[in-house]
């Protein structure tokens, strides 16, 4: 399996505060990656790290077969940031002149494809563009140097759900035609879970997990129980067991891992009603982050 991204142990502290610990991470070519994790886990810190605009405290990062300090693979990766910083009296079609001049693959055709898709009003000056224009501005940039890595960085803020939507498409349409690798973090978990095909959580700079989006949804479940006489204890303390909720006489286990082991064991004690749910996106992100605190 090709790597479009390789990280070993990598680390960042600031002023001794460790941001980014230890790091690991292995993204195949042609897929779509999401990074989630809480504000301040170390999300853009670890991107920063990936584009070379960070250097780590300890580890490495390579990208494209390139470690991420050397400028080599730079030409090759596109990337929208999630503030967009652009000479503010420039028009957008003099950005786009001024970015053409930095790429080998800067390709104009896609540039004139994309305004057009955009509605992008080629002749305003940035400092005129709503939030959502400039960071389509940004997209058509990344997407025009022809990228063999597309790195998001929260960009859908300020984007309506339209929008939101026709940039997610055009995404998948990229990562369809052209096999270019998408690394994408975001707070939008219901757009990643359409679009990822592994999921990392980071959690005050730790790895919590890195997984398939299917592994994922499959390893964590939640289990609905009534029992007349009350949960049985031994039941909340099966180990992959992160967390039991109860609402009047119904007990939720929520699970991360070994689902239908445990449902057996539930099973044996007769209860009274018993369903698998599965999770979505955004409900595997709470209990991950929070699941420590059983109730
Ligand atoms: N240059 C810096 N100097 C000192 N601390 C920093 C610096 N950059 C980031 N941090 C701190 O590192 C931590 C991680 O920040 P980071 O921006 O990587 O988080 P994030 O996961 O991207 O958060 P969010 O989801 O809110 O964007 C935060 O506590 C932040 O304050």
């Amino acid at each position: 399996m090709v790597l479009a991204i390789e990280t070993w142990e990598l680390t960042k502290r600031f002023n001794r505060v460790t941001v980014v610990d230890g790091l690991n991470l292995a993204v195949p070519e042609g897929s779509v990656f999401g990074l989630v994790g809480p504000n301040g886990a170390g999300k853009t810190t670890t991107i920063k790290m990936l584009l070379g605009l960070l250097q780590p405290t300890r580890g490495s990062a390579w990208v494209l077969g390139h470690e991420a300090k050397d400028a080599v693979a730079r030409h090759r990766i596109g990337y929208v940031p999630d503030t967009q910083k652009m000479y503010p009296w420039f028009r957008v079609e003099e950005i786009f002149f001024l970015c053409s001049g930095f790429y080998q693959n800067w390709d104009w055709g896609r540039v004139k494809h994309l305004q057009s898709k955009f509605n992008l009003p080629v002749e305003r000056r940035i400092r005129n563009l709503s939030q959502g224009t400039t960071t389509l501005v940004a997209l058509t940039i990344a997407l025009s140097i022809r990228p063999r890595l597309l790195i998001l960085d929260e960009p859908t803020t300020g984007l309506d759900p339209i929008k939101r939507r026709q940039f997610f498409q055009l995404v998948l349409e990229e990562v369809a035609g052209e096999g270019t690798t998408v690394f994408l973090s975001t707070h939008h978990l219901g757009d990643l879970e359409r679009l990822a095909d592994q999921i990392a959580l980071l959690d005050k700079g730790r790895l919590v997990f890195c997984q398939d989006m299917d592994d994922l949804k499959r390893s964590f479940r939640r289990i609905q129980t009534v029992f007349p006489g009350g949960l049985p204890a031994e039941l909340s303390r099966l180990p992959g067991v992160l967390k039991v909720e109860r609402a009047e006489h119904v007990c939720s286990l929520i699970v991360n891992r070994d689902a239908d082991r445990i449902l057996a064991r539930v099973r044996e004690f007769n209860p009274a009603f018993v369903e698998v749910q599965d999770l979505s996106l955004d409900e595997i992100f709470y209990y991950a982050v929070g699941g420590e605190h059983r109730v």
